[in-house]
């Protein structure tokens, strides 16, 4: 690329820049169906060498909530925030690149929580709106996700971008995903040990840039963040009856609300005479995860990058820094659900459930996971300016079957 500055230059993003759409530049369009929001990713990359890994140059990100799950009846409706953020494509990507971009949509733990009848309808109203963009639309472009492909190919991002998976030496790093209705753990076990005492579920290999690799990796249905409000609550997938109060030590006592998750109306509220606080709260928050998961020995000494709900809760709380994370150990979320839990009217203003994602989170770690009070955990919203989601993973992959990259 020369260093001329041409006239043109500052009127364009460096991505759609006439000057730098090169022969070695391609795109890729990969869209998040999560149970919270629809996220468009459009991922420019450059191939620099042919014996090289491609670069990720830049990513375009925009969301809208709520997720396609809340629109299980009016599917068309749903489509329609799909075709709003496919819109901004036809911005971003040169009109000749156009009929080479892929586009693909991978839903997660919403829709696998749907009937089979509502979430197809959802998904065929989407593949309607592909067929009618002029981009790629590739065999199986739209569809719910495997939960284990959903932590291989967040782990497969956050190592790529950390360089990991390129070169000799590599250290890669273990993640940790909390969504809104599940949440995944994912590590490359060292040990032979670890693969031994694993069930043979937990288990996948995956063939990625010429490499094999052997993976622990498990989604938890039912175990994202908002789905364990409801478990904590004694909801999750109870036949509600019309009126009906869900109560709990985690929440202010004078509290009585409702809420709409996966088109179900619940009323909760907090413990009006009885107890409220961290003691009590953790105490409910357990009976969710007790001997619920499976806990490989091996993950207590390492560090994990967590990322999602673990980053939102921990910034919310001043934990971290919005903007640039941070680096925590499992202690400091026990530390912080306890100030918050046992001083619930100071946090008012703030979300009424902090207090129980904040245990929810500690439970999770330390009862569910096995981590340790001194496990040490990454935080990170982005690494080199590129989000760490399982959607780079999931387009690196997707561009591979396409014979566009080895
Ligand atoms: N770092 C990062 N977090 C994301 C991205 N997209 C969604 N999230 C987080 O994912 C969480 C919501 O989970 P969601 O995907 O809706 O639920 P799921 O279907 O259970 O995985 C929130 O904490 C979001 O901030 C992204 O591109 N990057
Ligand atoms: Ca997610």
């Amino acid at each position: 690329h020369s260093n001329r500055v041409m006239w043109f230059q500052e009127f364009f993003p460096p991505n759609v820049c006439p000057i730098n759409a090169k022969a070695n530049t391609f795109y890729g369009i990969m869209f998040d169906a999560g149970s919270t929001g629809t996220r468009i990713h459009i991922y420019t990359f450059v191939q620099k060498s042919p014996e090289k890994l491609p670069e990720v140059e830049g990513e375009i990100f925009e969301s809208v909530k709520p997720g396609l799950s809340a629109y299980a009846d009016q599917p068309e409706k749903g489509a329609e925030t799909v075709k709003t953020l496919l819109d901004m494509a036809i911005d971003a990507v040169p009109p000749h690149l156009w009929k080479k971009t892929p586009v693909v949509l991978k839903a997660t733990a919403g829709l696998r929580l749907l009937s089979e009848e509502k979430a197809q309808a959802l998904l065929s109203e989407v593949k309607e709106v592909f067929e009618e963009s002029p981009f790629l639309v590739p065999e199986d472009s739209v569809g719910i996700m495997d939960g284990s492909h959903e932590g291989i190919l967040a782990w497969i991002t956050v190592n790529f971008l950390t360089g990991q998976l390129s070169g000799q030496n590599q250290q890669t790093v273990g993640t940790l995903d909390l969504g809104g209705a599940s949440t995944q753990i994912t590590f490359l076990p060292r040990f032979e040990e670890t693969l031994k005492e694993t069930p043979g579920d937990f288990v996948t290999s995956f063939e990625m840039f010429n490499s094999t690799y052997k993976l622990y990796t498990h989604s938890y249905l039912g175990f994202g963040l908002k789905a364990a409000r409801l478990a904590t609550l004694g909801a999750l997938n109870m036949e509600v009856v019309d009126g009906q109060m869900f109560r709990s030590s985690c929440l202010p006592k004078q509290l009585e609300a409702e809420w709409h998750f996966g088109g179900v109306k619940y009323r909760y509220g907090g413990n009006k005479e009885g107890e409220t606080g961290f003691k009590p709260c953790y105490l409910e928050v357990l009976k969710v995860v007790k001997g619920k998961l499976h806990q490989p020995d091996e993950i207590r000494g390492s560090s994990f990058y967590a990322f999602s709900y673990y980053y939102d809760r921990a910034a919310d709380t001043n934990l971290i820094d919005y903007e640039r994370g941070g680096v925590l150990e499992v202690r400091d979320f026990e530390r912080k659900a306890k100030e918050v839990c046992d001083n619930m009217e100071r946090y008012n203003s703030a979300s009424p459930f902090l207090c129980m994602d904040l245990t929810y989170i500690t439970a999770l770690l330390k009862e569910g996971f096995g981590f340790r009070d001194n496990t040490v955990l990454k935080l990170t919203k982005k690494v080199n300016n590129i989000e760490t989601s399982w959607t780079l993973g999931a387009t690196f992959y997707l561009l591979q079957s396409l014979g566009m990259t080895y």
